[in-house]
């Protein structure tokens, strides 16, 4: 895992872009963020017990695997968006960034890479890609039914409870 600001440059969403800026960990905890490094997945299973998750599939992002509808995929997936519950990403293959939104609205990268889990609170704003090499194999790992909704950015998602109860949840803590 490598997390960083994103430099905001035009060009490919699945370049780098790297503003050299690196994040810590603790920045990213005080978003909500927790990130760990598991080779075996016996440690995902016991985390999904211990926080209560039910479910979970699995989905690779290619265009082996998705055909002519993978640069239409990979697009909707960087619309910035939330969602109402919390998730856990677990990399199996390959590599991908999810953008997240700081507490100052800037866009911070996380690349993830084979073995890297991240949990992702409810209501935090994120997009994700895969990186030019196309190819992202992941675990979705779902508290309950998979709300698979992604609420995009706008005046009815600002009004949000999720999005609320996020943001209430933020502003006990400075970065
Ligand atoms: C790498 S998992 C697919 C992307 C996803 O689950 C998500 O929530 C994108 O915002
Ligand atoms: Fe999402």
């Amino acid at each position: 895992m490598k997390a960083y600001w994103f430099d905001n440059l035009p060009g490919d969403q699945r370049e780098p872009h790297d503003s050299g800026r690196e994040v810590s960990p603790e920045h990213l905890s005080k978003l909500g963020i927790l990130h760990f490094n598991y080779p075996n997945v016996a440690d995902v299973d016991a985390l999904a017990m211990e926080r209560d998750y039910k479910n979970r599939d699995e989905v690779t992002i290619s265009p082996e695997a998705m055909g002519d509808i993978y640069e239409e995929k990979v697009k909707n997936f960087f619309h910035e968006h939330l969602h109402e519950d919390e998730e856990i990403r677990y990399i199996l293959d390959g590599a991908g960034f999810f953008d997240v939104r700081n507490e100052g609205d800037e866009w911070i990268r996380i690349r993830l890479e084979k073995n890297d889990l991240m949990i992702m609170p409810a209501g935090i704003y994120h997009r994700f890609t895969t990186d030019s090499m196309n190819y992202t194999k992941a675990m979705r790992l779902f508290k309950e039914d998979p709300k698979w909704t992604p609420l995009n950015r706008g005046e009815e998602t600002e009004k949000n409870q999720f999005r609320q109860e996020y943001l209430k949840a933020r502003t006990s803590v400075s970065v």
